[in-house]
Parts: C-alpha cells; structure tokens; sequence
C-alpha cells in the first residue's frame, strides 16, 4: 500500500509549550485514520502540519511525497477544520460556486448538496444556518475540488443522529473510492465505526497505534457478571475454565476472561445457579483511557 502521509520525528513548539513531539507516523491511501486523544493533545496541530498551515519545529512532513505547502499537494487536499466561518450575506448555493470556482475538476453543486445533506438550504443565507448545518457547509466546502485527502476535525460536533448517519455514510462511500481520510474526533463510537486504524496521542506523542480491535486487545478486560441463586464457593468460581478473575460481593459475582464465550458456556457447563446473566465487553472509551492514564 502506498502512504500518501509520511510524518518523520515531527515536533511542534510554541514558545515553550509542546504541542507534537517527536511523532512519525504513515497515512496509507484509501485508509481512514483516527487521531484520538484528550483536549490538548496536539490533535489539530498535527492535522495542521499535515494541511501545510503550521510548519514543524523540526522533522519532515511529506503528503504525496512532497511538502504539504505545494500548489500540486493543497489541490488534492480537503479540510473541515474546527471552526466554521460562514461568509456574511451569501447563501450556501452561492458559497459552495465560490469553492468550487477554485479548482479545475470541482464536483457538481448537486453532488455536493447531496453529499452534505444540505439540498433543502441552497437558497438560505448561509449566516442562518445552525450550527449542525453550518458544519455540513464546511463539509461541503472540503469536498468542492473532490479532493483525495480529506482532513475532518472533530466534524460531527452539533450536527444531530440523522445529519451524523448522512455523515458518516458519505464518508464511508469517500473511502470506499480509495480516499484517504484522516479523523479527529472525541466520539468512540464513531471511531469503532469507522477507522481502519487509530492513533492515540497523548502529550504530543503517539502512545498507541494499531486498529480497533488491536488498541481494544491491549487493555480488554471482558466479563460476565451474574446473580448466584444458590450457595457456590469462590474457590469453584476461581478454578473454571477461562475465568481469570473474580469480583465477588455476596451473591453478586463478576467473572473477568478474555473470552466471554468461553465464560458463558464454562457457566452453563458447570450447572452454575444464577439469574440476571449480563456480558460486559470493554470499549475503545476503556481502552483511551487506561493507555492515557499508563502513559
Ligand atoms: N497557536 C498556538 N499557540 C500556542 N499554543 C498553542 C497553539 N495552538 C495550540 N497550542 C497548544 O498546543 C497544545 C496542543 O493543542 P491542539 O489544539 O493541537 O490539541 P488537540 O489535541 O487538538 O485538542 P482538542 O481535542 O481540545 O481540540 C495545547 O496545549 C494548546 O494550548
């Protein structure tokens, strides 16, 4: 797979505050990429360094194998970056022309309308949108030169369930057509939904990186938890098959595996009296935190 971002040791220092550290990280075509981390973390400075709009203390940042503040890269990116400026006494039609006026091969303001969700809000000065459409504005604004890397920064903030499932689906379509995204956001969720890999920064460092499933793996702490109908001793629960560990409180017991599975049908076989079974599987939410909290 090609790498279409390529961060070598990359820092960031303002005054004397460091916002990205010594990151190296590769973006592969067509992948999506999530950048995930506490406020602060040196997220958006780094997306910004990837955009061409900071440029790092030291180390090189490479987007398309050359720098980021070349015309030929910036035609090829797209960015909905944190804030949403809307230009006054214009409508959404006539901002999104003004985008797409700014490259050679701009996609259709039908396209665009429909890719954003916006076809109802053509004709509406762009000032009284709402927040969750003025979002979607700058989604479509990102789109106009049907780029083939996208940056979204926190983009869902304010938009509702409905705007984020358009969202999210045009996005998956994006990659599916071998676009590469890269993600910020602080909604879990959306991560697990939709990256094919994650980085977490936390500090200006990169911390962990890997997909879903790998972060997950590195801190997952799955169980089954359960109320005994019946006198069981701790030393029963300890000894059965896939049980690493106990939490007991009384009758109430908290079976801790790595497959819950396992645990289940270890349970059954074992004709253990129970009512109220409940299978608890760690998240990426879990997962963000215990790494932060290790770092
Ligand atoms: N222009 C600037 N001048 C000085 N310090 C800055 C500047 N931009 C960012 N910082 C600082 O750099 C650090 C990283 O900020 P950054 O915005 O990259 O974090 P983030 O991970 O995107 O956070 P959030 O999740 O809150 O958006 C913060 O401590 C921030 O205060």
């Amino acid at each position: 797979m090609k790498s279409v971002i390529e961060l070598n040791g990359v820092s960031k220092i303002y005054k004397n505050k460091t916002a990205v550290d010594q990151l190296s990280l590769q973006v592969e075509e067509g992948s999506v990429l999530a950048l995930i981390g506490p406020n602060g973390a040196g997220k958006t400075t780094t997306v910004k360094m990837m955009l061409g709009l900071t440029k790092p203390t030291s180390g090189h940042v490479k987007v398309f194998g050359q720098h980021p503040y070349e015309k030929s890269v910036r035609e090829r990116l797209g960015a909905m970056l944190q804030e949403t400026s809307v230009i006054d006494l214009m409508k959404t039609g006539e901002i999104i022309d003004l985008f797409r006026s700014y490259y050679k091969a701009p996609l259709s303001m039908k396209q665009l309308l429909a890719m954003s969700g916006l076809e109802e809000c053509e004709n509406k000065l762009a000032t009284s949108l709402s927040g969750g459409q003025k979002r979607r504005l700058s989604f479509a604004l990102a789109l106009a030169g049907d780029p083939h890397l996208i940056f979204l920064d926190e983009p869902t903030v304010g938009m509702d369930v409905s705007s984020r499932e358009v969202f999210w689906r045009t996005v998956s379509a994006l990659r599916d057509q071998g676009r590469t995204i890269v993600l910020t956001t602080h909604y879990m969720d959306e991560v697990e939904a939709i990256a094919d890999r994650v980085v977490i920064v936390n500090n200006g460092k990169s911390i962990a990186d890997g997909t879903v499933q790998e972060i997950k793996s590195t801190t997952e702490k799955n169980s089954v938890s359960f109320t005994l109908t019946d006198q069981v001793s701790s030393e029963v629960l300890n000894s059965l098959p896939g049980v690493d560990q106990v939490n007991r409180n009384g009758n109430k017991v908290e079976l801790f595996g790595a497959d819950t599975d396992l645990l289940i049908f270890t349970i059954v076989r074992h004709n253990i009296p129970l009512k109220d079974l409940q299978i608890n599987k760690s998240n990426l939410e879990d997962a963000l935190q215990l790494l932060i909290s290790a770092s």
